[in-house]
């Protein structure tokens, strides 16, 4: 993002999220008002929380609730850190004055960043839209397009239609520079709920742009809105290469590829020395960024001694999965000079795809010598190269401070 940058002295403007949760969801219905009720399996407000959370370390939070809520919002936002809680009002812009008021008397901010506990899709890429926005204007707003026609009605006839070219769906987070907002909430007349705080910034003279908002950013509004579907996630396709070696010798048992193989000669190594296994291992944890076989199973540890190395292979599948990937296929090849891979090449696919609980044709077996040249020619070790092919999910956007 395009943040203006401080000047030598000049700090990074202090931020704060004021979730407003202090509504009583009657639309909604339900037991619990909306807020707290879960919602992919957590209270609906805590997912805005953990988003403004993961966007700014330092982002101050203060939830706005209802009377008595205390206890009902703490379990909601159980192990978050610091949250500033403060009771809300009548109406939504009675909250908000809350919030803002309690903010001053913490010492102020410079930008807040004011959304409804109901929209729990909040993604950084819109709160980065709004504080850039913040550089030129005091305040900003995420919009969307209006997609269907527009009429006006009464008594159950169309009137006349309505333009929309210049009319826009607003959401939140609406973003201020915090005294600007405060002034023009405290100016704003108490008797007139507002229905957002563009509208009361706007009454106050403060420009407010518009930036793009995110159909994912949808307000719960009736119970229907629970079964809204989460956003997918953004997934990217990712290769990883492995490549081990190890050192034939006599009296050793030969494992190749998750089978063992007869054959004079047999790897060397700590564990089982499976060279094929070992590059695939390799080749996931790389798809992956995380690290190598050596990191998760270091030679010095006894207790790899002789293991089989399917177990490495196997761990190195469950550390994929854990991060939401999917194993597309592995490509190995194996390169020696002796045993001949060829009768085994079945056996070996057969054996991997169970180890990776993949279908066999997911599993690609090739061999080569390298022509009776260097250490796999002259018969002394026998190398493997394996290539992994994962969708994952995108790594999330690093938080503000992260990028500076
Ligand atoms: N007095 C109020 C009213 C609303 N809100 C909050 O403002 C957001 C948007 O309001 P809305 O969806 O209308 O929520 P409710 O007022 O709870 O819903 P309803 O009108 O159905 O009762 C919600 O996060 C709600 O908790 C608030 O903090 N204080
Ligand atoms: C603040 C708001 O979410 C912006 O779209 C909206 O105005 C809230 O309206 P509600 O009537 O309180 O649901």
């Amino acid at each position: 993002m395009n943040d203006v940058p401080s000047l030598p002295g000049q700090s990074a403007p202090r931020r704060a999220a004021l979730i407003v949760a202090a509504g009583k969801g009657l639309r909604a219905g339900g037991s619990l008002p909306k807020q707290y009720a879960l919602h992919q399996g957590k209270p609906l407000l805590r997912h805005s929380a953990e988003a403004f959370a993961a966007w700014q370390r330092d982002c101050a939070i203060i939830v706005v609730i209802g009377e008595a809520q205390r206890t009902l919002a703490e379990a909601a936002l159980e192990g978050l850190g610091d949250v500033t809680y403060v009771t809300g009002g009548v109406e939504r812009s009675d909250s908000v004055r809350a919030g803002l008021m309690a903010i001053a008397a913490q010492g102020g901010c410079d930008r807040v960043f004011i959304h409804d506990a109901a929209r729990p899709h909040l993604s950084a890429a819109v709160l980065d839209r709004l504080d850039e926005a913040l550089n030129t204007l005091a305040g900003a707003v995420p919009v969307l397009p209006v997609v269907d026609s527009l009429a006006r009605g009464n008594d159950g006839l169309m009137q006349e239609a309505v333009d929309r070219a210049a009319l826009w769906r607003i959401q939140t987070p609406q973003a201020f520079h915090f005294d600007s907002i405060l002034a023009a909430h405290l100016a704003w007349p108490v008797s007139a709920p507002a229905s957002d705080d563009s509208q009361v910034a706007r009454a106050a003279g403060l420009d407010v742009a518009i930036v793009q908002g995110d159909e994912a950013l949808r307000k719960i509004t009736f119970a229907e809105d629970f079964a809204m579907p989460a956003p997918l996630p953004q997934l990217m396709t990712r290769t990883g290469m492995g490549y081990d070696v190890h050192r034939l010798a006599s009296g050793e048992e030969l494992w190749l590829g998750g089978i063992r193989i007869e054959h004079d000669k047999g790897l060397v190594g700590h564990s089982d020395a499976d060279v094929a296994l070992h590059a695939i291992t390799d080749a996931l944890l790389g798809a992956m960024a995380l690290g190598d076989i050596g990191e998760h199973f270091p030679p010095s540890d006894p207790q790899w001694r002789g293991a089989d190395s399917a177990r490495f292979l196997a761990h190195a599948a469950s550390l994929v999965r854990a991060k939401g990937g999917e194993i597309v296929n592995i490509d190995l090849t194996v390169i020696c000079e002796a045993p001949k891979i060829g009768p085994h090449k079945r056996a070996i696919q057969q054996r991997i795809a169970e180890i990776l609980t993949l279908h066999p044709d997911q599993i690609g077996v090739k061999a080569t010598t390298t022509e009776r040249l260097g250490f796999t020619g002259r018969g002394e070790g026998i190398a493997a190269q394996a290539v992994a092919n994962v969708i994952a999910p995108a790594p999330s956007q690093p938080t503000k401070d992260e990028r500076a």
